[in-house]
């Protein structure tokens, strides 16, 4: 039944309290008379009235086709009771509590103009006269207990033009005629206020408005914004306005929603700070750098940013970029940012070192396999063993060359120094070709394209890069290569086919490391800092991956270090270790005779026992006697060494061991000296990934390239790059030509076998006394069918840890670790047969 609203209050209370009475009460009741109600109300406990506002998120809609626009009646000449009452809703309390009264008046769309005849309803607190052409709200003064007022799609030319309710809240003039804010300190509980749509150029009179948290004045003519600090404004919306730079908003930290779409803005300067800024819609702007992003990356709560319609989408890898810099959004341009963008970006502008590597990796992957393929006349006796190299990783000029060189001289029946390229101009005294090749960066980037390198890295603006043909040309001697390098050569070159030894010299005394650096006088002070601080970045690798190096030896005392390297490499070759201390200074100062600079700390040395036990091989050759290449038949002058030590039986047994040696090369069957060593596979500890693999110092003793390569070379899958046997092809040093000339791609598309299981070898170190017994077992193995991928029965996975050398605290003379975990599976060095090492590079046969 519908029944107005003077009946319906009539009947249920107390006349004087009546609004709708045309000469009644509430008309006496004005707004200072009402004062004590207005107090009963706000002491009461008022009812809730409101609506649920408008979601605060959503921007008011500003299409001007009047698609929000009720469609219009016409024109009311003068609003009756009648049609207020058909508006009237939610019945409450009275703010005395003591009548039941209407709240809420809606009349939206209308057509109304004048609506003075509301001055009787002093109870409302919800007012609705959007869509009317009102011009007058002067009513207003008369509802002290207003909460909420919405007077938008009106034809109001006054603000606020009304005795202020002191309870208003929230306010909504959008779509009106008003063109000047003025003073609202008495509004002090206004906490919504929207005038978008008006002609607004300029924000004042807020200061006192100290509720205010959503301030909406989208489409005005505003062109600065001003007059906000300090306010509580957690939503500001102010799209659509001629506003070129953000600005005076830095004191508004509860601010957390920020529309300024639609305006001239260029930059983001402005919203740095802003700690609770969840979301910023700059849509339709000019903002065009991506740089200008970086002065909203440290939000720490920012989640979703529009940047539609501005010349920066343009740019290259725009989203990417957007998503790089700011990581925690989660949508960007409307749309919701995926796991797989962000992994993307931070791949593309800030790659993890491992991602960097396998890159580099992949790159000279494809590079090579570009190239026409060529088979050489394979050194390797046997069949899955890879070139064999040696690889001095620590930070730079931490000693590692000077090392590697002494190494190479001392031991020159099994290493060769391996020169890298790079694009730095020489130092003084700095050979081409010894220290590194010295090449511009035009050669550099052929050789890359031409698919040169193994591995190569940028470090200090400079490019290095270790060529194919480094290690190729020590293997065609039979050696193998010996080269130093960053971390991040080390990391590119365990994804590779190569498994080279990795042993870490690292300085652990900070200040003499840079004050060797000064002195040097090669360096800027960035790049020392750079460098010092690399040692943790290694300390970091070796304690989070251990084994990840084969051997961690100090070198703030290049002497000490080279002893403890020469004797890990004693280790590694499986030489014997009977020599005293007294020995391996010899053989150190030897090996030192011509490093003038060293001299006072061998004086140390001289003094001071080093505790390190050093091999027989040494004790009795001396390094003068390495480098003499008339002493370089391995076998003849191992069997020298020993045959004065054995027993009749015993040299019966390295007699026959040598016979079928020299039956294994002649025949490029793998060789004996391989099979001697034992064979499981393993599984690698899953944190190191899989090309880190478990293997026994001292199976590095055996260095050679294998047949095998061939068969691998020639056995690429067509399947994905990073495939063991694409990898082993890629990046095995073997380059194949064989006698028909280079093979097309597609005979090589043939699985290849065996590869993986190649790849969880243990391999357990030379263990000269029992020569005799493995080459008996040796004969029953090939009689039963043995093979060298065949795992050995009874040999153990068991893992150990890296061994650390000390030159203070000896290693024991013979390994102790059952496994490696940071070497691959090792090669084993073969004799040299004589005659094979020779200056001539062993030629394409084809
Ligand atoms: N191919 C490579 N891959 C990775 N790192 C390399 C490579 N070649 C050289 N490096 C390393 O780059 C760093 C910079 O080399 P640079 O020649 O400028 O210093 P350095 O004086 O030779 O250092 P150091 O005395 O340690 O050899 C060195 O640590 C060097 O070992």
């Amino acid at each position: 039944m519908q029944v107005s609203a003077a009946n319906s209050i009539v009947g249920l209370g107390s006349p004087c309290l009546s609004p709708v009475s045309p000469s009644g009460t509430a008309i006496a009741m004005g707004p200072l008379v009402m004062q004590e109600k207005v107090d009963t109300v706000l002491r009461s406990d008022t009812p809730e009235v409101l609506e649920s506002p408008r979601s605060l998120r959503e921007p008011p809609e500003y299409s001007s086709s009047g698609e929000e626009e009720p469609a219009m009646k016409e024109e009311v000449a003068q609003l009756t009771e009648e049609d207020v009452s058909s508006g009237l809703s939610s019945l409450g309390n009275s703010a005395s509590g003591l009548e039941h009264v209407y709240l809420h008046l809606s009349l939206p769309g209308r057509n109304l103009r004048d609506i003075s005849i509301l001055c009787n309803y002093v109870h409302l607190q919800k007012l609705e006269l959007s869509h009317n052409k009102i011009q007058d709200l002067s009513c207003v003064s008369y509802m002290p207990y207003l909460i909420k007022l919405d007077a938008s799609h009106n034809e109001l030319e006054e603000y606020f033009g009304f005795e202020p309710p002191k309870n208003l809240t929230e306010v909504d003039f959008s779509y009106n005629r008003m063109s000047e804010m003025k003073d609202l300190s008495v509004y002090s509980s206004l906490s919504k206020l929207i005038l978008d749509y008006n002609e607004f150029v300029e924000i004042k009179g807020l200061e006192q408005c100290s509720s205010l948290t959503h301030l909406s004045l989208g489409s005005n003519r505003i062109s600065h914004i001003d007059g906000l600090d300090n306010l509580p404004i957690k939503e500001l919306w102010l799209r659509g306005n001629q506003i070129q730079k953000i600005e005076n908003l830095e004191n508004l930290q509860n601010l957390q929603a920020l529309d300024l779409s639609f305006n001239k803005i260029q930059s983001l300067c402005g919203l740095q700070n802003h700690d609770l800024l969840e979301t910023i819609n700059l849509e339709s702007n000019q903002i065009s750098e991506i740089d200008e992003v970086r002065h909203i990356h440290d939000l720490p709560l920012l989640r979703d940013l529009n940047l539609l319609r501005n010349p920066i989408q343009e740019q290259p890898d725009y989203r990417l970029s957007v998503l790089f810099l700011l990581q925690r959004l989660t949508h960007l341009d409307q749309e919701r940012v995926k796991a797989e963008e962000k992994v993307a970006a931070v791949n593309k502008y800030d790659p993890p070192p491992e991602v960097i590597a396998a890159r580099d990796h992949m790159t000279h992957v494809v590079y090579q396999i570009m190239q026409p393929q060529l088979i050489y006349d394979s050194t390797l006796p046997s069949l899955d063993a890879p070139y064999p190299m040696l690889v001095l990783t620590g930070p730079q000029a931490c000693g590692k060359r000077e090392l590697a060189h002494k190494l190479c001289r001392e031991f020159s029946d099994f290493f060769a120094y391996g020169a890298c390229h790079t694009t730095r101009s020489p130092y003084f005294g700095e050979v081409d070709g010894a220290d590194y090749h010295f090449v511009s960066d035009e050669i550099f980037e052929n050789m890359i394209c031409m698919g040169k390198f193994i591995q190569t890295m940028k470090y200090g603006g400079h490019y290095y890069g270790l060529a194919r043909e480094a290690i190729e040309s020590a293997a065609r001697e039979g050696l193998a290569c010996c080269v130093h390098m960053e971390l991040e050569g080390v990391r590119s070159l365990k994804n590779t086919y190569f498994e080279p030894r990795y042993i870490l010299l690292i300085p652990l005394d900070k200040k003499e490391y840079a004050r060797r650096l000064r002195m040097r006088g090669l360096y800027s002070r960035s790049q020392i800092e750079i460098a010092v601080s690399r040692i943790d970045t290694y300390i970091k690798m070796n304690r989070d991956y251990p084994g990840y190096f084969d051997t961690v030896i100090p070198c703030d005392d290049h002497v000490e270090a080279y002893v403890s390297l020469s004797q890990s490499v004693r280790e590694y070759l499986g030489l014997e270790n009977q020599t005293t201390t007294e020995n391996a200074k010899a053989a150190v100062e030897d090996a030192y005779s011509d490093w003038p600079h060293e001299s006072p700390v061998q004086e140390n040395m001289r003094d001071s026992p080093c505790g390190v036990t050093v091999s027989n091989y040494a004790h009795s050759t001396g390094a003068n006697e390495l480098v003499d290449p008339a002493s370089r038949n391995y076998s003849v002058k191992v069997q020298a060494k020993l045959s004065a030590q054995k027993s009749p039986a015993e040299e019966a047994s390295i007699r026959r061991r040598q016979q079928a040696v020299r039956e294994a090369l002649q025949r490029k069957s793998p060789s004996t000296y391989t099979q001697l060593f034992t064979r499981c596979p393993l599984t690698a500890p899953a944190s190191l990934g899989p090309q880190q693999h478990l293997v026994d110092p001292a199976s590095c003793s055996s260095m050679v390239p294998s047949a095998s390569n061939i068969t691998q070379n020639r056995s690429l899958s067509a399947g994905s790059l990073a495939s063991s046997s694409e990898e082993s092809r890629a990046s095995s040093g073997l380059s194949m030509l064989s006698s028909a000339g280079a093979f097309s791609l597609e005979e090589t598309l043939v699985p290849s076998k065996g590869l993986s299981a190649e790849k969880e070898l243990l391999v357990e170190p030379l263990d000269i006394s029992r020569l005799g017994s493995d080459l008996e077992c040796l004969k029953d193995q090939i009689n039963s069918g043995y093979t060298p991928d065949t795992p050995r029965p009874g040999s153990s996975g068991e893992l150990t840890n890296v061994q650390s050398v000390h030159p203070k605290s000896p290693s024991p003379g013979v390994p102790l670790l059952l496994a490696r975990p940071g070497s691959n599976t090792k090669p084993v060095l073969p004799p040299i047969p004589s005659g094979r090492r020779s200056s001539e590079a062993q030629t394409p046969t084809g």
